[in-house]
């Protein structure tokens, strides 16, 4: 790993542990440890695994166990349950795409950094009332975009983002340039056709070009 992502890995923000989190759906458990090996290679050491999949948290637990230099988190986390199963799988971070007081509760409890989702003006103030000030903005390029961040900056600079939704090559660095945007997700490194094919070569030449982003 990166000497900065592992120092970062146990503090409180998930947004400084990268300019671009990979955001990852694992069909098959065996690809888990050769697609984190590729997405460090290539310069992205903090992956999201989404429990969008029955391997997901096998997926984690593997990638903790056989790749050290990567700090996998969990991502889709949408209920206490699903936080839990993670922090015991060994996710060290934790992402939702949106969120309610009994799941930011379960956030709060686990002892991990997470990021709540927004896409409203009201919910990024609900968090910054409970306490949250780095939140996963989603669905991003839907919910307004470059746009609508630089928007919020002016009467809500206390809240910082990770923009996640339909983000680009082409339109990452536009987030990255904005003072409240941490980092970014998405999931374009991984394109599922590499993935079915084992193409590990392809996801790491990948992630490099987006390692670079910033
Ligand atoms: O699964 C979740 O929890 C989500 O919130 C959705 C993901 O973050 C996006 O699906 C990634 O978006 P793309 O980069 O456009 O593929």
């Amino acid at each position: 790993m990166t000497s900065t992502a592992a120092a970062s890995a146990g503090s409180a923000s998930v947004l400084d542990l990268a300019p671009v989190v990979p955001v990852v759906v694992v069909e098959d458990v065996a690809d888990a440890v050769p697609l984190a090996r590729a997405l460090v290679a290539g310069g992205l050491p903090a992956i999201e695994v989404t429990l969008r999949t029955p391997a997901a948290l096998d997926a984690i637990r593997a990638i903790a166990a056989e790749v050290p230099d990567a700090v996998v988190g969990a991502g889709t986390v949408i209920s206490p349950a699903n936080v839990a199963d993670s922090v015991a799988a060994g996710a060290r971070f934790l992402v939702s795409p949106g969120w309610t007081d009994l799941l930011l509760d379960a956030m709060k409890e686990s002892g991990v950094p997470f990021l709540p989702g927004v896409s409203t003006t009201s919910e990024v103030v609900a968090l910054l009332e409970r306490g949250v000030h780095e939140m996963k903005f989603f669905p991003a390029e839907a919910a307004g975009g470059t746009a609508y961040l630089k928007s919020l900056a002016g009467p809500l600079p206390q809240a910082r983002f990770c923009p996640t939704g339909g983000v680009s090559p082409a339109n990452a660095p536009g987030y990255l340039a904005l003072k409240n945007v941490g980092c970014v997700g998405g999931s374009w490194m991984l394109p599922a056709d590499a993935i079915a094919a084992k193409d590990w070569g392809r996801v790491e030449a990948l992630a490099r070009e987006a390692s670079a982003l910033r």
